[in-house]
């Protein structure tokens, strides 16, 4: 059992890293954001911005006034007043503000869930003489079902990477199992567990050496992590808005599908708001020339209201500067892992360079899961991962320096007190 240090201020006391975060804070250009957010009753801290993102208070607001104004005010009207086409005009914003990718390609869908579904289906039927689909083990359990689910029935073959510990999945790897063979290849940009960003650049051209479509799932990065899908030559993309986007639970996820691939995929849910005039009602399904033809059914447009209103802060504030933020953020965690969680034989999951960690890091030790519970109760709100990691997913606009550091040193305490 390792003790508690003591509150004096000697160098690496808890006192000097209170000192440090609030000095932290006070030089912290992007301070004034954190005012943005609702307050929740008895949050000490919140690391868990990386599975779900805290409520803007213009998102309250917005909520309040699009029921009062514009679903009571306008009724019906309001889908020829900007509803019907919000998936798109969003989906645009969307792609401008954190995606690097040009108009007309962005939509929001429904879960990520689906919204992959649609883009894994599209990307095969591109590719028909190809059978095999290149995934890796490691994905988020829905990218590896989805895979699995779509294979069996279109009589396909998923070919699994395993990713190598430390590096997760590397462009070596993919070259090895990407051929001629395959039609797809799709990955998560930031792995769910350890943070680590891929090199999605050269993964995307690797796959296209081998004629192969990629795939990126972005849940773990839009928001928090700048992403070039342009630029990066990308195919296909999709990715929560619940997280770094805070659009709270359930928001609808979105999908990108390259200009150039367009008017020649098809999706498998073909529903009447993805044709060229839904209002026309007629005997076939014609998908529309552009990105709609992604639009299965009646949009969320109620849940997207949230979503937009963290849009305008993230351009207010700059995706370049919420990512130094969130740089920051995690090597403050790292430091305090150093000083206070590695003594206690907490191992580090997450990389440590700046350059290939995303915005959360995971710690592991068996006793995670029984401190987990604890930490809750006292307003320190981590997540768990099996089988022994926790995960601390500072959010960039809403999260302080100070709530890290209590964050850090509650979770030593915890593990502390459970015998570590
Ligand atoms: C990488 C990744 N993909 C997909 C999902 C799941 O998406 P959804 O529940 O929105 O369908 C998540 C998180 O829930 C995730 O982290
Ligand atoms: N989507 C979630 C949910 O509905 C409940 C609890 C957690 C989530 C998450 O987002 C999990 C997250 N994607 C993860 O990385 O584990």
């Amino acid at each position: 059992m390792t003790a508690v240090p003591s509150a004096d201020d000697s160098p690496g006391s808890d006192a000097a890293y209170a000192d440090r975060a609030r000095a932290l804070d006070e030089a912290d250009p992007l301070g004034r954001f954190r005012d943005a957010f609702e307050p929740s009753p008895g949050l000490v801290s919140y690391l868990d911005g990386n599975s779900l993102g805290r409520p803007t208070r213009a998102a309250v607001d917005a909520l309040r006034s699009f029921a009062a104004d514009q679903w009571a005010g306008r009724l019906i009207r309001g889908w020829d007043e900007g509803w019907f086409e919000k998936p798109l005009t969003l989906g645009d914003r969307l792609g401008a503000v954190t995606l690097g990718a040009a108009p007309g390609q962005t939509f929001i869908g429904e879960s990520t869930t689906v919204v992959l579904y649609k883009l894994i289906h599209a990307a095969l039927g591109a590719r028909p003489d190809r059978r095999v689909i290149v995934a890796d083990t490691h994905n988020f359990p829905t990218d590896r079902y989805l895979v699995d689910g779509i294979a069996r029935a279109t009589g396909r073959e998923v070919r699994w990477i395993v990713p190598e510990q430390e590096a997760g999945v590397t462009p070596a790897q993919v070259a090895e199992a990407a051929g001629e063979d395959t039609a797809l290849v799709l990955l998560s940009h930031i792995d769910y567990r350890t943070g680590r960003i891929a090199d999605a650049g050269a993964i995307t051209g690797i796959a296209h050496r081998a004629g192969a479509l990629v795939l990126w799932d972005l849940c773990h990065s839009v928001g928090a992590v700048p992403v070039e899908l342009d630029e990066w030559g990308v195919d296909f993309a999709a990715g929560c808005t619940y997280k770094y986007l805070n659009g709270g639970p359930g928001s609808p996820a979105f999908g990108y599908v390259a200009a150039r691939h367009i008017a020649a995929v098809t999706q498998p849910i073909q529903g009447w708001m993805g044709v060229a005039d839904a209002f026309e009602m007629g005997p076939a399904y014609r998908p529309h020339a552009g990105i709609r033809r992604f639009v299965s059914g009646t949009p969320s447009v109620l849940a997207m209201v949230p979503l937009e209103a963290m849009l305008c802060l993230i351009e207010e504030a700059g995706l370049a500067a919420v990512r130094a933020k969130s740089v920051a953020l995690t090597s403050f965690a790292l430091e305090l892992y150093d000083a206070w969680l590695a003594p206690l034989g907490v191992r580090l999951g997450s990389p440590r360079e700046a350059a290939v960690r995303g915005g959360h890091l995971t710690v592991h030790h068996e006793l995670c899961r029984q401190v987990l519970p604890v930490l809750w109760e006292q307003g320190i709100i981590p997540d768990f991962r099996t089988p022994d990691g926790l995960r601390l997913g500072p959010s960039p606009l809403s999260s302080s320096y100070d709530e890290v550091r209590a964050g850090v040193q509650g979770i030593r305490n915890a593990l502390v007190a459970a015998g570590a």
